[in-house]
């Protein structure tokens, strides 16, 4: 059976203890890998390679040096592409029709991105008068931030990673990522990408296990990391802050949330309908920034809510390798029961199931397999956890509105503020209405369309600070400022 190890200071190594779990392909339920398990030993190592090659030739080398390295890296996730592809969709069962465009590319396009912006970022200077009239100037460096714990969740594994492995190296900093125990392979197999792009040993570590009393645990309550950056559930972001608190370390939350899609009557009916499908059941709902909470204006609510029952149920279900596929298993047996728990709940509580509900029939070498079937409610109280709860699941409830002031209190009532979906062809409501959605990110009439120069991040419960262009260099920088009496 293949073994995944952690990777530290360039090479793979085991765990001391021997402790292995299993990595397990959501389509069959089958065991495909034995994974390494980080004690406190495996993370303090990690945590130390990367502090030494701080000091290092990777701290030592120029701007220019490093980010030919980081294109190397780019180049290097899309020249073995096929492998990432596979290892990815095996992880997480999703099709590869979707990881390969989305997820693959978007690992190596992390890299490219944040290596060219690193070159043309401004530096910020001041003249100042002085007393005896001689004048000081003011300048500000930007310096890495130093060893960045990376926490990473199970949706886009590859993505999300790099998203944030990208930024931090061009920063010069270097990491030591905990990926999801459900996902590590892709994260395993960037290890080889960073040898042979030219990484220096110690830049990029990778210590498997799971959260709490785990690796995840253990590299937060290490107090020689400078900063955490994590995308994941809103309690774990919670437990995270609390251990970041000891030692005053800096953090970049990326949270959950329960996004409201707003369907305005003015909308052009095709394009929600497309929009609010890719976003209610893309990657089977296990998307931060999908939608969960559809509100249409009551005069297109039938129309709609037909609609989108049709398109939902010509939805293909099927394993990665299926060409037709768009629609593939939940991450784990054990996230699934999580969704039906919720389908279960929504139907306790009163729901009309538009359509689906429950798991559909798969064929024999299957049946082991995280499927549920995509689903739509309507008829459900704003106060079912149905409607409050984040379920991160391939389901929506639909909601009719009159007013667009009540379908902004609606898209407002919850605690989260993520990302929202606004869909109308009137230019003036578009703006209003952005602008008094409580929600990091707005898209009108479109959905998950990513310019990786913009800010990126969440409200409220959704998050802390913004990641993205020179949004990014915040967190992953320390500013200095030099003042130059003349
Ligand atoms: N805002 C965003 O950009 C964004 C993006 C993707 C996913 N998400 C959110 O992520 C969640 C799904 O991902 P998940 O289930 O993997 O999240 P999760 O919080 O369960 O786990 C995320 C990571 O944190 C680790 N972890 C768990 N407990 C920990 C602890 N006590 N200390 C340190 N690390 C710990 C896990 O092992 C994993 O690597 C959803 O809530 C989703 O909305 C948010
Ligand atoms: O599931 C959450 C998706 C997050 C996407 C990004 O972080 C991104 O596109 O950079």
């Amino acid at each position: 059976m293949k073994e995944i190890k952690h990777y530290i200071n360039g090479e793979y190594v085991g765990s001391a203890s021997g402790k292995l779990f299993d990595n397990v392909n959501p389509v069959n339920g089958k065991v495909i890998a034995k994974v390494h398990e980080a004690g406190r030993e495996e993370v303090d190592a990690a945590v130390k390679a990367g502090r030494a090659a701080l000091r290092g030739p990777w701290g030592k080398m120029t701007l220019e040096e490093r980010t030919r390295i980081l294109h190397k890296v780019a180049d290097g996730i899309n020249d073995r592409f096929d492998e990432f592809l596979e290892a990815e969709c095996q992880d997480t069962g999703k099709p590869k029709s979707m990881a390969s465009h989305i997820d693959i590319p978007r690992g190596a396009a992390n890299f490219k991105v944040f290596a060219d912006m690193i070159k043309n970022v401004p530096t910020e200077s001041f003249e100042m008068p002085t007393p005896d009239g001689t004048g000081a100037l003011n300048y500000a460096v930007r310096r890495p931030k130093g060893v960045i714990g990376v926490i990473s969740p199970w949706n886009l594994p590859l993505l999300l990673m790099t998203w944030k492995v990208g930024p931090a190296l061009a920063c010069g900093n270097t990491v030591v990522v905990k990926p999801s125990e459900e996902t590590p392979s892709t994260t395993a197999l960037l290890g080889e990408v960073m040898k042979d792009a030219g990484v220096p040993d110690g830049v990029y570590n990778v210590v498997h296990g799971f959260g709490g009393d785990s690796a995840g645990a253990f590299l937060t309550e290490h107090q020689d990391v400078d900063g955490f950056t994590f995308t994941g559930e809103t309690t774990t972001g919670e437990i995270i802050m609390k251990s970041a608190a000891k030692g005053i370390r800096d953090i970049s939350l990326e949270l959950g949330g329960k996004n409201a899609g707003l369907v305005f009557a003015d909308c052009d009916m095709d394009k929600a309908i497309e929009g609010t499908m890719r976003s209610a059941f893309v990657n089977c709902g296990q998307v931060c920034l999908g939608t969960e909470r559809v509100y249409v204006e009551r005069s297109i609510f039938d129309e709609f809510v037909s609609r989108l029952k049709e398109e939902a149920e010509k939805l293909r279900i099927g394993p990665p390798d299926d060409d037709k596929a768009n629609f593939g298993p939940l991450v784990s047996l054990k996230h699934r029961e999580k969704v039906l728990s919720y389908y279960q709940k929504a139907v306790e509580d009163g729901a009309t199931v538009v359509t689906g509900g429950g798991v559909p029939d798969m064929p024999e070498e299957y049946a082991g397999g995280a499927w549920v079937q995509p689903t739509i409610w309507t008829g459900l109280s704003e106060d079912s956890a149905v409607v409050t709860d984040e379920i991160f699941g391939p389901c929506c409830h639909i909601c009719p509105f009159d007013t667009e002031e009540e379908a902004i209190e609606l898209a407002n009532r919850l605690p989260y503020g993520l990302a929202s979906a606004i869909w109308t062809e009137n230019v003036s409501r578009a703006h209003r209405v952005a602008g008094q959605v409580e929600a990091g990110i707005i898209w009108v009439n479109s959905w998950f369309l990513r310019d990786l120069r913009t800010p990126f991040g969440g409200s409220k419960q959704s998050g802390i600070g913004r990641e993205g262009g020179v949004h990014s260099l915040e967190f992953y920088t320390e500013m200095k400022n030099v003042c130059i009496k003349l």
